[in-house]
């Protein structure tokens, strides 16, 4: 289907992203709710980013999963290029993380038991995401989260020399990759149990380092400071997530049995027995 813009209604901004603003859409025919991202050629071709965005939309065209943000298509016209993503009404998990300072631990569990499903099976699919933060994920109907943002994933078939410099933190890159090493999959791992930390703390875990450097170090050390109010089972999931050699990070699979993720799960359950019922009547 060839999309252009007389099949959507435009409405307000909803969000700012690399090279462009994100707006409410309805698309005329279907009545369906989807977020326009519109980027500005003269913008994207100014630093040669055309290459950088064809592959994300490579990347993300290619992904169907309940917890990847869906990239529904895209068409351009003389002086934009235009995606047309998924709607997610929750909006980014950042702003709600700022709003409730931390998550309960029956949230946080289901957020990361839905983010490792995610990337169990992004690594399905040869691609590592190298940028899992509280920015990038988004949060969906029935509160799920959706991972949106493919900006640094890469296949892992190609070999990335990382030409671009990061924007942005440091905290969310493993020992690994802050020494310029090859990395792999684990790195999402990290990021994993670094977004656990937060999610559960409200604070990544080295915020409180003096400057990057000291960052840096702390990283490579992997040295974290537990806060006291954690529960053994949280604490134990992210002391195996943060492991400073990739090698002796839990696996993904290992994630989804863990005592921190399982001892919450009669919770969804419940909870979507009771969502189905209150439907049927
Ligand atoms: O740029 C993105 C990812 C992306 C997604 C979004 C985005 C931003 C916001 C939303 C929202 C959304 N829902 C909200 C609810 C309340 C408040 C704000 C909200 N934003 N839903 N879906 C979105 C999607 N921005 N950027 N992908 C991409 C794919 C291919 C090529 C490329 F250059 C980029």
């Amino acid at each position: 289907k060839q999309w252009t813009a007389d099949d959507f209604l435009v409405g307000r901004e909803i969000g700012r992203g690399n090279f462009g603003y994100v707006y409410l859409a309805r698309e005329k025919a279907s009545g369906y709710i989807v977020a326009l991202k519109v980027m500005y050629k003269s913008e994207i071709l100014k630093d040669h980013n055309e290459r950088q965005i064809r592959r994300e939309v490579e990347i993300q065209s290619s992904l169907k999963h309940e917890n990847i943000l869906r990239l529904y298509g895209y068409f351009h016209d003389e002086t934009r290029f235009i995606l047309i993503l998924e709607y997610a009404p929750g909006g980014e998990l950042y702003q709600q993380l700022q709003k409730q300072k931390r998550f309960m631990e029956s949230v946080a569990s289901k957020y990361a038991r839905q983010l490792t499903h995610a990337l169990i099976y992004l690594h399905s699919k040869r691609v590592i995401h190298r940028d899992i933060k509280p920015e990038n994920l988004m949060i969906g109907l029935n509160d799920d989260l959706k991972i949106g943002d493919f900006g640094w994933s890469v296949k892992t078939d190609t070999f990335d020399t990382r030409r671009s410099t990061f924007c942005g933190t440091l905290d969310y890159l493993p020992p690994e990759m802050i020494q310029g090493l090859n990395h792999d999959t684990k790195a999402d791992v990290w990021a994993l149990g670094v977004l656990l930390f937060e999610m559960l703390t409200g604070k990544p875990p080295f915020e409180d380092s003096r400057d990057e450097e000291e960052v840096c170090q702390r990283i490579k050390e992997a040295d974290i400071k537990y806060p006291p109010n954690l529960s053994r089972q949280a604490r134990d999931l992210l002391e195996q997530l943060l492991q400073k050699r990739a090698v002796d990070r839990i696996s993904l699979q290992e994630v989804l049995k863990h005592p921190f993720i399982t001892r919450w799960l009669h919770v969804e359950a419940t909870k979507e027995k009771a969502a189905k019922e209150v439907k049927a009547k």
